[in-house]
């Protein structure tokens, strides 16, 4: 029986496959998140998603090692996850009132066999006032979360409208790994 490893640091990605009764253990590597800019976007967040994933998958090379990264766009700025406060209030300043594209890819390396996908959801933010910015971030929320915002938190008062799958904004989008881990 193969095992299934999650090749991830976030809590959100554990809670999101247990919600859907999937049999893993996690096991990670931190690795430099560095962005290849000569790859249209999806590609650019699978590769990264891979290369969290192939460190872990040569310690299971049997396996079947899932990678996955997440990032939110709006327009051509992608907002990854803020380095302090500032970072996070311009971020959320920015979103106020827009719509943004929020993208989850993932990689799945199973015996040596590499699958990757990226899905998007888009979310449209209300419109924020600073008051309302600076009270979301001293609950502290936003650390490590890319937008600086947890929709799956206290972030859904910020949030007006979700097209999509809302897994794929917390960082995983499960329904679609299931059909890959059917297939397989
Ligand atoms: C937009 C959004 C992001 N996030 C989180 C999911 C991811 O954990 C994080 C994006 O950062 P990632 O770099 O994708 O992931 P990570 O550094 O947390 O974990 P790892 O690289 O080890 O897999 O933002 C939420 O939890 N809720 C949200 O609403």
């Amino acid at each position: 029986m193969k095992k299934i490893i999650l090749a991830s640091s976030s809590p959100r990605r554990k809670e999101l496959l247990e919600l859907h009764k999937i049999d893993f253990i996690i096991d990670f590597q931190t690795i430099d998140e560095v962005l290849d800019e000569n790859l249209a976007l999806p590609l650019r967040l699978e590769k990264l998603a891979y290369q969290k994933a192939l460190p872990i998958s040569s310690k299971y090379p049997k396996d079947i090692v899932i990678g996955a990264d997440t990032m939110v766009c709006l327009n051509k700025q992608m907002l990854g996850k803020p380095k302090n406060r500032q970072e996070a209030f311009n971020m959320l300043n920015m979103l106020s009132n827009r719509t943004q594209t929020v993208y989850s890819a993932v990689a799945i390396i199973d015996n040596g066999k590499v699958a990757t996908f990226c899905d998007d959801t888009k979310v449209t933010f209300k419109k924020l006032t600073e008051q309302e910015i600076n009270d979301y971030l001293d609950t502290d929320e936003w650390r490590g979360k890319a937008g600086a915002y947890a929709i799956q938190g206290i972030g859904k008062c910020l949030v007006a409208k979700v097209e999509g799958d809302i897994e794929t904004v917390i960082g995983l989008p499960v329904k679609i790994i299931e059909r890959y881990l059917n297939f397989y």
